[in-house]
Parts: structure tokens; C-alpha cells; sequence
């Protein structure tokens, strides 16, 4: 999923299209996902008419035994992986990844993907949660003098709480039938659904975790940059990459 408009990161430019040590998102998003063999065909999702990620994708095409192909994204992200479900060849099962989760290693891939093999509809990568997480109701009234503040309502055991990555992985045909109900949700509803697994909790799916990794946070913000910058000088090999399998 490489739609975005990347508004919190500030570049001005498609979030995908963004580089860290001298490289697009992008393509170190499927550098991965190549990495990890899991996938015979690949559909980048794309905003509209950005020729610079085409050229990124042509790129790669020419460099892997795997279909690479595009599709055009929509305003929300659940529009964009509707669109690239579409493009999508009869497929068992599917991955949908976020590009602004570059870093995610190639074994992350391959953890979900034997997941679905093994026999699970529906497949997140997790980590444990670091924070305290509490909840608030956003639209109570505050306290006077507590004009920032909101009250909490509670908090969740941590030690049941993952924090959820992507590839989600899932069986293909109930993740289309999971989107095409989604399309009557209203504009609150839709927007409160923020991950397609969510989508197939709500068609009462059973959807299972598997450990992610760190090295999978998604690239939002400046800070995020920052971090990805001092990850990538760590790895080997550096980029620009060679060749995919
Ligand atoms: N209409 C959209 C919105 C998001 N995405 C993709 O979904 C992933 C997660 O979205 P997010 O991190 O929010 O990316 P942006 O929408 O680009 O960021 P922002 O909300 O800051 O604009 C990203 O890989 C993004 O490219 C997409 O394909 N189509
Ligand atoms: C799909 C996701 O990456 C799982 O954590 C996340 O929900 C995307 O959120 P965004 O607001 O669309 O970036």
C-alpha cells in the first residue's frame, strides 16, 4: 500500500516516494517483501498518476521472477487495498503491507504467510506494548482548567495488548467478501476501521497474531525518518539493491 499523501511526514511529496539512505520507501518495501519469497505476485497500490513510483516499480519488475503490477489508490486506505484487491490475479491468499512499514524484515513475511498455510483466515504481526495504554472518551467534557486534558476511563492490561503491524495477512476470498460489506459503512464507521483485520473482525472472522518485529514501525513522522536513517545504517546490505529473487 503505497497511496498515502504522507501529510504527517511533511515532505510534500507521496509518502512512498520519500527516501531513506538514498532509497525510496518504496522500494525498500519490496525489497522485503521480494526477500521473503512469499509472493509470486506483488500489486503496488499507488496515488494517482505519480509517475516517479511507476518508474520505481519498473524498475523492480525487471529485477524479479515475480508479477509486479500497479493500481491506482483511492482518498482512504481501505479504498486503496479495495483497489489493489481488484487488480489482484485468483489468488488463496493474500498480504497487504504498508509501504511506510519499509523496514519490515523479510521473516515477518514469512511468519504470516505459513500462518495462512497452516490454516488461519486471518493473520497480524505484534509486539508487545511498551507504554501504559489507557483509554479516554475524546468527546467528554473536560475539567475547568483542564482544557487539554481528558478523562480516563480505564486501562487495559498491558500484557493483552500487541501493538499491530503489518502484512496482514488473509484468505483472499473472505477478505474481498469483508471489503465489499464495508462499503455500506458510513464515513464514522469507515474511518474508525484503521486495519483490515478489523474488517474481518467485524464478519466475525477469527483473526490471529504472530510476533512482528521492531524493525516493522511505520515511517509517520519526521521522527520516524530519524530512526529508520540510524536503523538502515546498521543493516547490511546497504541499499541500493542489486537484485530481487
Ligand atoms: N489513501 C491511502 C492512505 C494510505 N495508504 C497507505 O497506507 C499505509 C499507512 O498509511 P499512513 O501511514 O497513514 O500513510 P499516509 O496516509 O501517507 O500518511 P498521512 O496520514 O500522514 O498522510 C501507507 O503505506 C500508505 O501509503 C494508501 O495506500 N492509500
Ligand atoms: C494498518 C496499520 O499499519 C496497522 O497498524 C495502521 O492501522 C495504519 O494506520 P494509518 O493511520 O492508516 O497509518
Amino acid at each position: 500500500m503505497a497511496a498515502g499523501s504522507g501529510t504527517r511526514l511533511g515532505h510534500g511529496i507521496p509518502k512512498a516516494l520519500v527516501e531513506v539512505a538514498g532509497t525510496t520507501l518504496l522500494e525498500h518495501a519490496l525489497h522485503a517483501a521480494l526477500t521473503s519469497r512469499v509472493a509470486h505476485e506483488v500489486v503496488v497500490v499507488l496515488p494517482t498518476g505519480d509517475e516517479r513510483l511507476h518508474a520505481v516499480c519498473s524498475k523492480i519488475a525487471e529485477k524479479t521472477a515475480a508479477t509486479v503490477s500497479t493500481a491506482t489508490g483511492g482518498s482512504s486506505r481501505n479504498d486503496s487495498v479495495r483497489a489493489g484487491l481488484a487488480a489482484l490475479g485468483p489468488v488463496d491468499h493474500v498480504l497487504v503491507h504498508d509501504a511506510a512499514r519499509c523496514l519490515t524484515p523479510a521473516d515477518v513475511f514469512v511468519t504470516v504467510a505459513e500462518a495462512l498455510v497452516a490454516g488461519a483466515t486471518a493473520v497480524v504481526p505484534g509486539i508487545a506494548v511498551a507504554d501504559t495504554i489507557k483509554s479516554i472518551d475524546p468527546a467528554a467534557a473536560t475539567a475547568p482548567g483542564l482544557a487539554a486534558a481528558h478523562l480516563v476511563t480505564g486501562t487495559p492490561e498491558r500484557s493483552g495488548l500487541r501493538a499491530i503491524q503489518t502484512p496482514q495477512g488473509f484468505d483472499a476470498r473472505a477478505l474481498a467478501a469483508a471489503h465489499a460489506e464495508a462499503a455500506a459503512l458510513n464515513a464514522t464507521e469507515a474511518a474508525a476501521i484503521t486495519d483490515d483485520a478489523r474488517l474481518m473482525e467485524v464478519a466475525g472472522a477469527e483473526v490471529f497474531v504472530v510476533p512482528g518485529s521492531v524493525d516493522a514501525f511505520k515511517i509517520t513522522t519526521a521522527l520516524d525518518l530519524l530512526l529508520a536513517e540510524a536503523l538502515l545504517a546498521s543493516r547490511h546490505p546497504q541499499p541500493p539493491f542489486q537484485e530481487y529473487p
